[in-house]
């Protein structure tokens, strides 16, 4: 297998590098208010300044859809980043323009300059050839280092490496990387963790994982849908009823390849979907009819812990209940616990998963946590990701 080229493949002395990254963090009040896909992008930054390159950043924020949004614009971005970098960062008003091509022939050796939000531009999305060429015109060399856009085929994510030289920067090739040897070449036992609202968007995961995976553990709203595909009442709680077949498929396939599918047995009912709601710790089979299912129960926990526990590689997407309430929040936190104590290797798929990992204490334990939601989802299914097809593959073969 070949593979894609990274920073280190290429001389960057002198070199003018369109690098994208994602920085397309959470706002609040015009801040920051989480910086870690900055924080996860600094490497590649730094190493590209290090080694001499001009450096031209370009990112999305938000989803202004082709117009110029003012609460979306990326100079409280360019600040934070100057902080981090300890240097200036020119950022440009416009995303393309004769004085960003201007500013840009300015730029010299270990510069860095920031682009506005690439999605002010209506050809962004639409991955206009024209757009991807102008990009390509201010630099020497194409660096993808955005895994949380690589799953969207844009021009500044897509187009743009069609007419440079194209590489990987480190974010972006790490997350493949993980991603990639959990899929192709797992230690084992491996467990998924899939949970979240809805099954619909988790179908394909699960498709994909059932194949690879020694367990499945499935939390969350969509354990629903599988409880009721068991045949047990389920009450008010989350149902897709467009899914119970496939629910249905889902167990009969576990069965047929060995593949241990865990279910809840036990779960935390509310009379209401509220913080100060009664609830209760109820048998799957004894979900009262107007009471509905909002966190995985005690016994399930234990389960899910030691199974966790006995594994050599983990990977998590989804919570397991309405993490954000307290009352519904102990079977996401004890996961969490679960996988910040196991010796095996943990991966968090992005999401509300990174975030509970995130709020509840635990970021530092996990061996990876992916800053791709989307991104990682697609991956997980087996599906292409065009930022990542684009790039120039090496010649040698590798192992
Ligand atoms: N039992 C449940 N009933 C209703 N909503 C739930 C339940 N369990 C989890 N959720 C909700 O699911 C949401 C996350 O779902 P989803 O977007 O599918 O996950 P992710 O972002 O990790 O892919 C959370 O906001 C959480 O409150
Ligand atoms: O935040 C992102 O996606 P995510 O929330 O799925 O990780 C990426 O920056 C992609 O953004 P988009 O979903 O508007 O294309």
């Amino acid at each position: 297998m070949k593979r894609k080229m990274n920073l280190r493949d290429v001389e960057l002395q002198g070199k003018r590098v369109f690098c994208r990254v994602d920085f397309n963090v959470p706002m609040s009040k015009g801040e920051i208010s989480d910086d870690t896909r900055i924080q996860a992008a600094l490497p590649t930054i730094m190493y590209l300044i290090q080694n001499g390159a001009k450096v031209i950043l370009a990112s999305h924020l938000g989803r202004p859809d082709g117009e110029v949004v003012e609460e979306l614009r990326l100079d409280p971005i360019a600040q934070h980043l100057s902080n981090y970098l300890e240097q200036p960062v020119f950022k440009t008003d416009d995303v393309y323009s004769e004085d960003v091509s201007k500013a840009v022939g300015e730029v010299e050796e270990g510069d860095v300059m920031l682009l506005e939000n690439v999605r002010f531009e209506k050809g962004e999305k639409k991955n206009d050839e024209a757009l991807a060429k102008q990009f390509a015109s201010l630099a020497d060399l194409y660096v993808n280092d955005a895994f949380g856009a690589a799953h969207r085929a844009h021009a500044s994510t897509e187009g743009i490496a069609h007419h440079l030289p194209a590489v990987s920067g480190f974010l972006l090739e790490k997350e493949i990387e993980v991603l990639g040897k959990a899929l192709d070449n797992p230690e084992r036992p491996f467990t998924a963790i899939i949970g979240g609202a809805k099954v619909k968007d988790k179908i394909g995961v699960i498709d994909h994982l059932i194949d690879r995976v020694d367990h499945l553990l499935i939390g969350g709203g969509l354990s629903y849908t599988f409880i009721k595909a068991l045949g047990h009442e389920i009450g008010q709680s989350l149902l897709d009823e467009d899914n119970i077949d496939s629910a249905k498929q889902f167990i009969q396939k576990a069965k047929d390849k060995g593949v241990s599918l865990h279910l809840p047995v036990d779960i935390t009912v509310a009379d209401d979907f509220s913080e100060e709601a009664n609830t209760k710790v109820v048998p799957i089979d004894e979900i009262p009819s107007d009471w509905e299912g909002l966190d995985i129960g005690s016994e399930t926990v234990e389960n899910f812990s030691q199974i966790i526990s006995d594994s050599k590689l983990v990977i998590w997407n989804g919570p397991m209940g309405v993490f954000e309430y307290e009352a519904f929040a102990n079977g996401t936190k004890s996961v969490a616990k679960a996988l910040s104590e196991t010796e095996g290797y943990t991966v968090i798929g992005g999401g509300d998963s990174a975030s509970a990992v995130e709020k509840f204490n635990y970021a530092d334990q996990m061996d990876h946590i992916s800053t791709g939601g989307g991104a990682s989802l697609e991956f997980m299914e087996g599906k292409v990701l065009p930022g990542v097809a684009a790039l120039n593959e090496l010649d040698e073969e590798v192992k």
